[in-house]
Order: C-alpha cells, then structure tokens, then sequence
C-alpha cells in the first residue's frame, strides 16, 4: 500500500533587514503568485536615459537581469507569517502523522535568511514547531478516546560532525542504522504533554544550541538542530499500533565562507556546515535524478535526513531566502536548490507495527467472515437446489400445471422444517437416554462379575469386605441412575411419538394438496436425515460399548496373566508331591483348550453374541414402529428409494436368515479347524508319559522304530505304570486306566500300540523286591519323561544292594526315544511359560530334593513302602496312593 510522493518545497521571503534597507540594495526576488516567483526581475526605473532622452537600448555598464520565473508549492512574500506558513504547509502534515506517516520539514536557506525565525519564531510570532506541535495535541485530544498516545521528543545539533543532545548535556551520541532506519544510540526521548511543555524544552535546547555571531547574522546558528516527536498511538478497539515520528529541522547556513568572513574556528564551522550542505546538496540532485546510490554517509546530517529525504516519510522544504540583491548567490543557490528537491519523490506506507496487532482479533474477526461466507454459501446452495428443484418439479408436472408462488412453496416448507426439527430434538434425547441406560446396565454387570472375581480370589478377608462394600455401592449407584432416568425416558419416548404423529399428520395433509409431488421429495430428503441421525447415535453407541469391553477385557487379561502364573506353580507343586489326579489333570486340559480358543479362532458363543446385541441393540421393536415412516404409500418411503437404488436394506426376516448362515459358517469353520488343528495347537497332555516294559527282549541293537534292553538276574518290585488316554478321549482314557489297573498285577501287560491309538502307550512291568525299589522307582516316574538309561542305572543300583530282578524287558516306542538326550529326566515343558519366568521345578531337581528327604529320613523308612501298582484299589491312579505313601514315609 506504498504510496509516492515528491517533496513539497515552500519558499519563504523575509523582509529586508535593517543593515539592508540602510544599503539600500536592488530586491531580486519578485514574488508572483503564491506558487511563482521571478528572480533577478527587472527593475522598475531600469529605463535607460541618455542627455535627457530616453534610450532604446540598455545601460551596458549594468548587469543583464536573470528574470528567471520559478515555480514551488507555495511561495510566501514578506508579509506572509508563520501562522500563514503553518496554516498552508504543516498543518496538513499533522493530520498525515495521526494517519501514521513519517513527516519531515527543514527550513533551508543562507545565514540570517530567516530559517529559525521560520521554526521557532518569536515571542510575539510562534514558529512553525510550536503551531505544529499545538496542533498535533489539539488532534490527540480529540482522538484520546479511541486511541492511546505516548508522545517523546528529542532536540539534537549536528556540530561539526558531531551529534549532541540539545536537552541533556551528554558527549557526542553515535549514529546507526537498523531495520527501522537511522537511529541515534542511547537517545533518551522527553515525554510531554502539551504544547507548553514543548516551549519550555524548545527554550532549554535553544540555549544549549552553538550560536556565534557571524557578519551575516547576529545570532547565527552554527549548527544544525533536529527536533523530532515520537508518537505512539494504540487503537483501543483493535489494538493496532502505529509508531510515526515528525522531524523539523533547521539547518546552519547554507551560506559561502566568504559572506561570513570566518576565520579560526569559525572558518571550520563554516567548512563543516559546508561540507554537510554540500552532501545534502548532493543527495538531493542524486534523488531527483532518480539515482539508485544516493550518498546519505558522506555527513551525520545527510545519515539524520536520509528518512526525510529519500525514505518512507511525506517532506516539506521550507526555503528561506532574503529578497536584498546583497545575498544574491547565495539566494540563487537556495532557489536551484529547492527546484532540485521539487523532484525528488518519496515513498509513503503507513507505520502499522503488525506484529503487535493482537492476533485473537483478527482470527476472531476473519473467523466470523468466514463462518458468514459459508452461511451465505449454503444458503445460495440451498436455493438453487430449491429452485432446480422447482424447475424440475414444474417440468414433469401435467399440463396445465402451474409453478406455485415462492411464498406458498416456503410457507410449506417453514412447517415442514419445524415439524422435523421438532423429531430430530426428540429422536436424539430418547436415544441418547437409551444408550446412556443400556451403558449403565453394562457396567452394573461388569461389577458384578468384579465382585465375584474378588470373591474366589481375595484372601485378606478385610480387604474383601472393603472392596465388595464399594463394588456395590457402585453396583447401586447405577441402578438408581437407571430408574432416575427411566421416568425421563418414557417422558421422550412420548414426545417423540407426539412428534411422529404431527409428522404423520402433516405428511396427510401434503398428500391431500396440489404440491404433493414438489413436497414430496422434500419430505423425502428429510426422512433420509432422520435415517441418518437414527445410524449416527447408533454407531456412536456401540463404540461407547466397545470401550467399556476394551477396557475391561485389560483387567481381565491381567488377571489371567497372574492366574496362569499361579495355575502353572500349584501344577508343579502337586506334580512333586504326586498329586496330580486326573480331575486336575482334565481341568488344566480344559484350559490348554481355551488357550487355543482365544488364538482368534472363536471367542464368543451364541449365547454370548445375544448378550453382546442386547447391550449394542439401542433400537428395540417399539422405537422402530414409532420411527417406521414407511407406510405412507404415496411418498416413496426411504427403503423403497433405497431397493430402487438396488441397495438392500435388512429386515428381521434377513437378519435371522443371515444369522443361520452365520452360525453354520461359524461351525463348519470350527470343525476344520478340529480336523486342521496344527500340531502345535495340539491340547497338551499333561499325564506323565511312560514306558512299555515286556517281559522278553533280547539286547539286540535297536532298530529304529523299537529299541530294546534285557537285564536279567535283577530282582525288582512290580510295579504298573498305565498309560493315559488320548486327552481327546475321557471315556477311552477311563476305560484304558480300568484295563491298566486291572492288569497291574500281571507282569507283562503291555496294551500295545494299537490298543492305545498310537505310539503314545508305554507300559513297563517290573518284577522283584519291591521293599527294597519302591523308593527309587518312585523317584524314576516322578518325571515324565522316563529315560531307559535312567531307569536301568535304578535297576543297576538297585542289583547292586543286592535285590533280585528276574527279568526286566524295556520297549521303548518311536516318540520315547525321539527325546533328546539333554532333556532327558528333566520336566516337560511347562503348561505355560512366561517370558519372564521359567518353571523353577523340574523333575531333575524333585528327583534331588527326594533324594535328599530320603538321605535325611530313617534308613528303614522304605522298607515299608507299598508297591504302587499292587494298591488294588481299582482307580486308575496308581501314583497317587503311592506318592502319598512314600511321603507319609518321608516324613516320618
Ligand atoms: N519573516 C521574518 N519576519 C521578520 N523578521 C525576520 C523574518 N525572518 C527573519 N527575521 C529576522 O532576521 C534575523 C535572522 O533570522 P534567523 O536567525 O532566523 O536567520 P537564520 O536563517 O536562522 O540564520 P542562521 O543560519 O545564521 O541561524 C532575525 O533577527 C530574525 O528576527
């Protein structure tokens, strides 16, 4: 928003001093008009007489006049004052510096040509800063309401090169330059606060300002003076902020050295004032010649000027000039001056300090403009649909069909809005209290099932009371949240009916009119947001229910984690002590199996998915009766639109249908799994796996599906060690326990292979003194995996205390001897593992602790120990009674 603009020249003429009138020199300026004046004009008694006779030709001994015309902004004669000056001049430029531009005017000229007098005039005749400044304070005034001001001034000299402060005796101040143009270091601005303060610090600065006597003028200033105001202006309403300054200078004689008749010191103020003149002088024909490199640093007071001059800044030149032939140079000199400068043209913009704009007002304001475009955007949408609506309507109408009047058409639709809204406000309240009902019910359920939870497993029965005390407050609370609502509920249901009917009512009555075909896909669109609503807080509330289960399946997950952790000790701990009895045994299967069932292959049953719709389900048959609209056969109701359309919407029927489908799915996806279980999904079995003992093996080398050992001439207890059943199979493992059992007191009773589905089966029949083995069998079949050269080391010792083993044949089957050696007589793998943590008990080391507790019991503690296998008790866990003996024995 730049804006250029060529400095304003002003040329003053004072009237002729005493010591001129006393000279009585020739005028050369001739003041024209107020914007024209001719220098070196002729004079009036010019004409030439010669022996009393006019003459035709000039006066050869006089000089050949200028005559030279010269044209300014505004020309002021003698009689003109500062007022005039000020009226026509500065005056303006107040009201540019409120607008927030930089204003500048320097009064230029020779010595005593009258610049000070311009600027500061007299007593009698206030100068141009003072009228200006009055001004300025008569503007603030009148705009202290709407805006804020902080005004500071600074009175600086430029002396021989040196910048001084006028109001403060300091040394000579630096200039530099920064974003904002030259700046003058460690300035320190005046506040005022009116006019008459500024007289008083333009007197102070005026007595500090250098001024000598010179020949010229009695009281010359030596120096050049910048007076500068600061104004800061805040905007009370948008808070925009403007910093602009207003500068007046009077600048030292431009005057020769030699009208001066200067010397020492003098003749270098002189020299100084020159040379500086000399650079303005520069600047300022560089400027008007339109040249880029303009050299502001060749003086301070052209760095000072170099805003006025060629920057952002609206500048008055006030030429002062005497109008006595005795200053007829230098005069001549001001005026090509000021012609020059006439040229120069100046960029103008506003001084607004952006950054302090406050942000939120213009985001607030652009925000409401925007929201105002998209309100006058929607709404011309709106109506051009209407009206191709209309035009559409009235193109397929009969004939003799005529267009309805607007007025009538918003008439309907006003009414038609407002029966909707009227829908729309209940539909969303009785949802909403539905589903708010529904969560509450949810989680009145889920702290039940807390509160069970923590019934089987608190052991600190203080804190169980505690915590069960605050689950059914809790439990409490949302059922009394439940039956507040309840009332509030049916309270909108009924207005929602009420709500219907009027719809219903109203779509009679559209039917009834002339425009039924227009309203009728009005009527539709509307019934179409309805349907949309409807969907809307249904997705919104299942994804409520979904955050609830996502959380509590969180707790549930921690709980298993520990609970595993806990399973998986209690299991080792009754493995050692041969507790392990098949009940436990097919619980741990039970729950291997629901390992694999939440590997994502099914984790809800039927019943579960009911449960789950019932709390998803926030539309129950009565609502859809209320909301079913189509019934109105004359419209096309929103489901019909949609089967033309070809989308298919689900009724119950469908629904039911496809839940068949699904359930069927569900299943013959279960049963490939069952028939595809990958091995490693496999339940694991947890019985001890055991070994076949025949009666007669020879000490072949093994071949590779059968590997055999014969150790004869040892004498060994009995001892049975059925093998389980296939985990698949609780009536087959039964029946095979019942076989084992009632077989255990035959010394070779191999099921076989085939009997037993596969190569899983191992029996081993072991004959002799079973007084003297039972304590080390006992520690062989702890573990599971029985490792044959284990059991005939045992056999080995056990011949080497001197028992008696007849005949003892091992048949090791294909899975047994598949073990690798590392593990074997150590644990299985446990049932489940943690990353953390592996089984502290393996077998290896209840073999050792036995082994200890056996070192440490009576030596005849054994003696005593029954044979497991000839408990004939006839169950089918023979360790059981066996282990607890041995214990019992321990013990003792
Ligand atoms: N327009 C005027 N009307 C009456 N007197 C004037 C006018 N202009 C100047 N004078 C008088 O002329 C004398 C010199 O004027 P002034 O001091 O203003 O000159 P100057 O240009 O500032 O000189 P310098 O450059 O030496 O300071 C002063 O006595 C002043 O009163």
């Amino acid at each position: 928003m730049g804006d250029s603009k060529n400095i304003r020249v002003a040329v003053r003429v004072r009237p002729l001093n005493r010591r001129e009138l006393e000279q009585n020199q020739r005028n050369i300026i001739k003041v024209l008009d107020h914007t024209t004046l001719m220098f070196d004009p002729d004079e009036d008694e010019d004409e030439f007489f010669f022996h009393g006779m006019k003459q035709t030709h000039r006066d050869i001994t006089k000089r050949v006049k200028k005559k030279l015309t010269m044209e300014y902004d505004d020309v002021f004669d003698a009689e003109a004052n500062n007022e005039a000056i000020f009226e026509t001049c500065t005056k303006p430029l107040v009201q540019s510096v409120m607008d927030g531009y930089n204003c500048s005017v320097f009064v230029y000229g020779a010595t005593g040509a009258g610049k000070t007098f311009t600027m500061l005039g007299s007593e009698e005749c206030r100068g141009i800063t003072f009228l200006t400044m009055k001004e300025l304070f008569r503007q603030i005034d009148s705009l202290s309401n709407a805006r804020k001001f902080d005004i500071g001034i600074s009175y600086l000299e430029v002396y021989n090169e040196l910048v001084m402060n006028l109001l403060t005796k300091s040394g000579p101040l630096k200039l530099r330059e920064d974003s904002s143009g030259v700046v003058v270091s460690g300035l320190i601005l005046k506040q005022i606060h009116n006019a008459e303060e500024l007289l008083d610090l333009l007197a102070l600065g005026n007595q500090n300002r250098t001024q000598h006597p010179t020949d010229a003028n009695a009281e010359s200033s030596r120096s050049h003076a910048i007076f500068q105001v600061h104004i800061r202006m805040v905007d009370k309403s948008t808070g925009q902020k403007r910093t602009v300054k207003l500068s007046m200078i009077d600048l030292a004689g431009s005057e020769r050295a030699a009208s001066t008749k200067g010397i020492g010191i003098r003749f270098k103020e002189g020299a100084n004032i020159n040379k500086s003149l000399l650079a303005l002088g520069n600047c300022i024909n560089k400027l008007a010649d339109g040249l880029k490199h303009i050299p502001y640093r060749d003086s301070n007071l052209t760095r000072i000027l170099k805003d006025s001059l060629g920057g952002n800044c609206q500048t008055l030149m006030i030429a002062n000039i005497s109008p006595s032939s005795l200053t007829y140079d230098d005069t001549y000199n001001t005026l090509k001056y000021a012609s020059r400068a006439k040229k120069i043209r100046t960029s103008l913009k506003q001084n607004i300090v952006p950054t302090n704009v406050p942000k939120e007002f213009l985001v607030k304001k652009v925000n409401e403009q925007a929201a105002e475009i998209e309100r006058l955007k929607a709404r011309l949408k709106d109506m051009e649909e209407q009206k191709s609506a209309a035009v559409a309507a009235a193109k397929s109408a009969p004939a003799g069909f005529t267009m309805p009047s607007e007025a009538l058409l918003n008439t309907w639709r006003s009414r038609i809005d407002q029966c909707y809204a009227t829908v729309r406000k209940a539909q969303e309240h009785y949802f909403n209290l539905q589903s708010k009902e529904k969560i509450l019910n949810l989680r009145s359920k889920l702290k039940a099932q807390v509160e069970s939870i923590k019934k089987i497993v608190t052991l600190d029965g203080k804190h169980l009371n505690a915590d069960i005390a605050r689950l059914e407050a809790s439990i409490d609370r949302y059922n009394k949240q439940v039956t507040r609502q309840k009332d509030e509920m049916n309270r909108w249901a009924k207005r929602y009916k009420d709500a219907m009917k009027s719809l219903e009512a109203l779509r009679e009555e559209i039917r009834a009119s002339d425009l039924a075909t227009l309203l009728g896909f009005y009527v539709r669109a509307k019934d179409y947001e309805i349907d949309a609503n409807k969907s809307n807080y249904k997705k919104n509330h299942v994804m409520k229910i979904n955050m609830i289960y996502t959380d509590e399946n969180k707790q549930l997950e921690k709980i298993m984690a520990l609970s595993a952790e806990i399973v998986q000790q209690d299991y080792l701990l009754l493995r050692s002590m041969g507790r392990l009895d098949n009940v436990t045994l097919e619980k741990m299967e039970q729950m291997a199996r629901l390992d694999i069932y939440t590997r994502g292959v099914r984790f809800t049953d039927d019943d579960d998915h009911n449960e789950l719709m019932k709390e998803v389900n926030i539309t129950d048959t009565s609502f859809d009766e209320i909301t079913n609209l189509s019934d109105c056969a004359d419209f096309p109701a929103p489901s019909d639109v949609e089967a033309d359309c070809g989308v298919k919407r689900l009724n119950d029927e469908d629904e039911s249908e496809s839940e068949n489908e699904r359930k069927k799915a569900k299943e013959d996806h279960n049963k490939q799994l069952e028939f595809k279980r990958p091995k490693a999904l496999r339940p694991l079995n947890l019985q001890p796996k055991s070994l076949s003992v025949k009666s007669t093996v020879s000490r072949k080398t093994p071949t590779k599906t059968q590997k055999t050992t014969t150790i004869t001439q040892f004498k060994v207890p009995k001892l049975i060690v059925s093998n389980p059943p296939k985990p698949s199979s609780a009536k087959k493992r039964q029946k095979v326990a019942n076989s084992s059992t009632s077989s255990n007191d035959t010394s070779d009773t191999s099921d076989g292979p085939d009997e037993n589905g596969g190569i899983g089966n191992s029996t081993f029949c072991i004959e002799g003194d079973k007084d003297a083995t039972s304590s080390l069998f006992s520690n062989v079949l702890v573990g599971s995996n029985v490792d044959p050269h284990v059991l005939k080391k045992v056999l080995r010792r056990a011949s080497m205390k001197g028992n008696v083993i007849s005949k003892v044949t091992l048949t090791l089957n294909k899975e047994n001897r598949k073990f690798s050696p590392k593990r074997v007589g150590k644990s299985p793998r446990p049932l489940l593992r943690t990353n953390s943590s592996r089984p502290h008990t393996s077998a290896a080391s209840v073999i050792n602790r036995y082994r200890m507790m056996k070192a440490g019991s009576a030596a005849g503690a054994s003696s005593s120990s029954a044979v497991p296998g000839n408990s004939g008790d006839g169950k089918s866990n023979t360790y059981d009674s066996d282990s607890d003996r041995k214990i019992r024995n321990i013990r003792k």
